[in-house]
């Protein structure tokens, strides 16, 4: 049975009773399970499987202040062609840049199936007027951004401001026309893991098509525990709502390993439904290259060596 919740958001008092009547996290069971999961091991042929499907799941992102359009090309071919030398390496999802830098990532991916994110709204901090972050997203959809990733106003959010993160984030969706929403929660900055629940349910409230952690520039990011509530949100948001939501976690994800921890975790909380780059993406700068490693690896029995593939 699915319920409407339109009424939630009709005022701030509404929306604050709601998501603070939410369950509270059990912290120390959430730590528990996460690294419990995080621990369970894959036998050999799921690890090729799961290797392949990270790959698919990679939104390959450069957000440096120092980066130029060589860099986007090129970070574009590898998104496309992972690894020239092996035809049957697939693409990633996605790759993700700065607004100003969508045109050459578009033109770059042209006919390749990989979509162009961008962050928007005054990422990664999120200080800017409402017209301005509007306007910057509306820049970044026409410039032929797919996905659009906004940060929250973790200020307002913070402060009890809820009804002003949940309109901000409206405004933002609409903004985005088809473009699809990733709605970082800046997890590192939240403090609890109940404030964490909050704010996915609010983003997911809100009209968000992903949820994503961080922003890749606040520690603690992408930490097992913090995707699990997330996951965990949007597995009863669709049992409540009948709404499918997706979750990305960025920001540290480095390693073969790593990503494998995140696809139990997937598996084992929302289940297999969301193992699929439609609905889990791995935000991530320097996690493409251990996974072809790792495939590589796999495939002949040895390590091709750090030189072999081009930086990510
Ligand atoms: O959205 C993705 C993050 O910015 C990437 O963070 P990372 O550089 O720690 O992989």
């Amino acid at each position: 049975m699915t319920t409407s919740l339109a009424d939630v958001a009709s005022s701030n008092v509404t929306l604050r009773s709601f998501l603070q009547g939410l369950p509270g996290v059990d912290r120390v069971g959430a730590d528990q399970r996460a690294a419990m999961l995080g621990t369970r091991s894959i036998k050999t042929t799921a690890k090729a499987e799961a290797i392949d499907l990270a790959i698919r799941m990679v939104d390959l992102t450069t957000l440096e202040g120092a980066d130029t359009p060589g860099k986007v090309r090129a970070m574009c071919a590898k998104a496309v062609h992972p690894d020239p030398g092996d035809p049957s390496v697939p693409k990633v999802a996605a790759v993700c840049v700065y607004p100003d830098l969508v045109a050459q990532a578009v033109d770059a991916l042209k006919g390749s199936g990989v979509k162009v994110a961008s962050v928007a709204t005054s990422f990664p901090s999120g200080r800017s007027s409402l017209d301005i972050k509007t306007t910057e997203t509306a820049l970044a959809v026409a410039a032929g951004a797919d996905e659009i990733d906004m940060v929250i106003d973790r200020g307002a959010f913070l402060a009890g401001d809820y009804m002003k993160v949940f309109e901000e984030i409206v405004a933002i969706k609409a903004a985005c026309g088809d473009a699809h929403l990733k709605v970082i929660l800046e997890t590192g900055e939240l403090s609890t893991y109940d404030n964490v629940r909050r704010a996915s349910w609010l983003a997911m409230l809100a009209g968000g098509d992903f949820i994503k952690t961080s922003t890749g520039k606040v520690q603690p990011a992408a930490t097992l525990p913090v995707t699990l509530i997330m996951l965990e949100a949007v597995r009863d948001f669709l049992a409540t709502t009948g709404r499918k939501v997706g979750v990305k976690p960025a920001g540290g994800i480095r390693t073969t390993k790593d990503a494998v921890k995140m696809l139990v975790l997937v598996n084992e909380t929302a289940g297999e439904g969301w193992l699929s780059p439609d609905w889990f993406r791995l935000g991530a700068s320097s996690l493409l290259n251990d996974l072809l490693m790792q495939r590589q690896k796999m495939a002949t029995g040895r390590y091709a060596g750090p030189d072999y593939f081009t930086l990510d």
